[in-house]
């Protein structure tokens, strides 16, 4: 039975190949895997690896296979078109890295032209003038790569071919542009151990960031299940150091959409979860069911293992406040939007009824306020005019009769919930996690912060934070320092994007107009560094008359993505508001195109996505509309930074393509 390695490369074009034809890659290469027969192997005489084969797949498609010289490892490198595979096979060569000892993939067609391109436009200063040709290749640099480093005079050029050259190699040079000394990029990318660079199979064991190695047909299968899950196998370095890492306290990871930050906090769960002993000790949570769901099956793709996911519990933060009041109080009776609003009215009226609500939540609750004097001396900063100390009476009077109004009829809010689990928990109340995880803790409260904190006991590897603060879609704004979670010197940033194209991922960035968020910790925040390496169209831009001619080009584009082999569910459409969801599923279906909203308990499988742009928070979607960017009422100060924040959630859920729609006038959140 061969013994497969599949490329990451392989992986993406097999995900994006139409559902026949990847039935069809899944049945050739089991049977290619069992030694099956009628599977045969064609040199490829104008590859660039004599090593290389093809393989037929049906007529119209071909695979890219690097067959071993000795052994019985095969290299799965490419899936496509006939003519796509055979050219691929034109450029590429597969070559072990004498200093890292890892497999390297190089376009030494794509080298030599950048090489080109590169001298011919010259330039005064070489970047790599200052190491000499010696260190260069004791760190790896093969002959080919060693010519193109001295065609590079700016940074810009190395990024543009980073996707030609081998990987290991443009660590090292990536490292030398950006000022290490050759000594701290050999010992960056040298192992400790040394190793025989002949053994393929070796190699390939080491190269953890591009391939899979599957054994066993269930595990060719599983792989071939998700392609797009290579996250599951697989992490970036930087990605790997987080996760694993030993943190003296609590720690936390940044970094702009789609950079992996829900995989690392994933990964971390698992980490943690094999050292624990016990059952329900390790928290992973965040600030909704629907995210606390995803990020359960996302756990129960990574581990398996009952017993592991035992010593796991993952749920959102307000569910967990519950039980544990619920333990001490029994059922409690939840009041919801509109009874509380109505509780508010009672105390005041109109304009006056919401401004009660709102100072509650964004004064009181969020300083934890517990009496009038430390309301009294509270700052108010950005809720609008200044109260006198002696205005403030009443304020809180209003709001104590609310509180007290709840508690006497034995009702609860879920921000009443989390204070109360708090109490519990600090008064003698045994923390009940030795580690929390947080996915996507830019939106969470200041309560429910002071919540998490008293949950976990302090300590190494306590608290460890998920988050980027330009998805920030609700009001919420923390200083971690002020809730009791100090991040000082444990905190790391992600920089690759592996979800979106550079071109959706810059043209969303430009949204944000270079505004700098608050970083949670006292700082701001930028995206700068933030980069994709998949390229695609730019996202298409497109006005109408009218509302009926937007829905009309929308259902013509999800029937052309359809057309393209797209699944169904792998196509959302994000919309402003909820009202309006149900005349876009209405709308599709009358034109043939099943659609369901995404907060619809019923099976997605078959059905095109339609949900608001909140609930597309930590989602991701092949080709995404969002529809209705028309003009508005713009609103003003951090008001006017959340719609952006939100426009910019919106469209980084795409995978591949993004297309923006309004009828009317554009909205003014577009760039001009
Ligand atoms: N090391 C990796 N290799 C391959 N794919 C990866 C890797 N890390 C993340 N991904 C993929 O990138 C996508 C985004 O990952 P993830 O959702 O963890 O990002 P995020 O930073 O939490 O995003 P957001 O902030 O936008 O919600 C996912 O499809 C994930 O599978």
């Amino acid at each position: 039975m061969a013994r497969l390695a599949i490329d990451s490369g392989f992986l993406w074009e097999f995900g994006k190949l139409n559902p026949v034809v990847q039935d069809r890659v899944q049945e050739v290469f089991a049977k290619f895997q069992a030694g099956g027969s009628g599977i045969n192997l064609e040199k490829i005489h104008k590859g660039k690896d004599k090593r290389f084969r093809s393989i037929r797949i049906d007529q119209g498609h071909r695979g890219i296979v690097l067959a071993p010289e000795k052994g019985d490892l095969y290299l799965l490198l490419k899936v496509d078109e006939h003519d796509a595979a055979y050219a691929w096979a034109e450029r590429h060569r597969v070559s072990i890295n004498e200093v890292a000892g890892v497999i390297e993939v190089i376009d030494v067609v794509g080298v030599e032209e950048a090489t080109g391109e590169n001298n011919a436009i010259g330039g005064t200063a070489g970047l790599f003038d200052h190491v000499s040709d010696t260190e260069l290749r004791t760190l790896g640099i093969d002959e080919q790569t060693l010519m193109f480093a001295r065609s590079v005079t700016h940074q810009l050029q190395l990024e543009e071919a980073r996707k030609r050259l081998g990987d290991a190699q443009y660590d090292v040079l990536i490292g030398l542009a950006l000022g290490m000394t050759p000594e701290e990029v050999w010992n960056e990318v040298a192992p400790q151990r040394p190793m025989d660079t002949n053994d393929l199979l070796a190699a390939a064991e080491r190269t953890t960031r591009r391939l899979v190695l599957v054994t066993g047909p269930e595990e060719l299968m599983d792989v071939f299940r998700r392609p797009f899950a290579l996250w599951r196998v697989y992490l970036h370095p930087s990605q790997l150091r987080v996760a694993h890492a030993n943190y003296g306290g609590p720690a936390r990871v940044t970094g702009g959409p789609g950079t992996g930050k829900t995989v690392v906090a994933l990964h971390r769960t698992r980490h943690l979860a094999r050292r624990a002993h016990q059952d329900r000790s390790v928290l992973l949570t965040t600030f909704t069911k629907t995210l606390a769901g995803s990020l359960e099956d996302g756990l129960r793709m990574l581990a398996d293992d009952p017993d592991l996911l035992r010593r796991i519990d993952v749920r959102h933060i307000d569910q967990v406040a519950y039980q544990i009041v619920a333990r001490e109080h029994g059922r409690l009776d939840i009041v919801r939007g509109a009874e509380e609003s109505s509780r508010w009215a009672d105390l005041s009226s109109g304009a006056e009824a919401k401004f009660l609500a709102e100072e509650w939540r964004e004064v009181v609750l969020a300083q934890g306020i517990t009496s009038l004097l430390e309301y009294q001396r509270a700052k108010r900063t950005g809720r609008g005019a200044r109260l006198s100390s002696a205005a403030r009476e009443p304020v809180w009077e209003a709001i104590e009769t609310f509180t007290a109004g709840l508690r006497a009829d034995g009702k609860w809010t879920y921000e009443t919930v989390c204070l109360e689990a708090t109490r519990l928990l600090g008064t003698g109340g045994q923390q009940p996690y030795r580690h929390v995880i947080v996915d996507e803790a830019q939106d969470l409260s200041p309560w429910q912060w002071r919540f998490l904190r008293a949950a976990v006991a302090p300590g190494p590897n306590d608290l460890f934070i998920a988050g980027d603060t330009h998805q920030r879609i609700y009001n919420h704004r923390v200083s971690l320092r002020q809730v009791g979670v100090d991040v000082a010197g444990r905190s790391a940033r992600l920089k690759l994007n592996y979800r979106t194209t550079a071109q959706i991922l810059a043209w969303s960035v430009g949204l944000l107009r270079g505004e700098l968020i608050d970083d949670m910790d006292g700082d701001l925040d930028s995206l700068t560094g933030c980069r994709s390496d998949v390229r695609g169209p730019w996202p298409r831009l497109e006005g109408f008359p009218t509302r009926s001619a937007e829905l009309s080009f929308i259902a013509e584009r999800v029937r052309h993505w359809l057309e393209q082999g797209v699944e169904p569910n792998h196509i959302g459409i994000a919309l402003r508001s909820r009202a309006t969801i149900a005349g876009v599923v209405t709308y599709l279906a009358e034109h043939g195109i099943a659609a369901t909203s995404l907060a619809s308990e019923a099976s997605h499988e078959g059905k095109v996505l339609v949900g608001t742009m909140h609930r597309m928070k930590g989602l991701e979607f092949r080709c995404v509309a969002v529809s209705g960017v028309a003009e508005g009422v713009l609103p003003d100060g951090l008001e006017l930074q959340r719609e952006r924040c939100l426009l910019f959630v919106a469209c980084t859920r795409a995978r591949e393509e993004l297309v923006i729609t309004w009828a009317g006038r554009p909205s003014g959140l577009l760039p001009g």
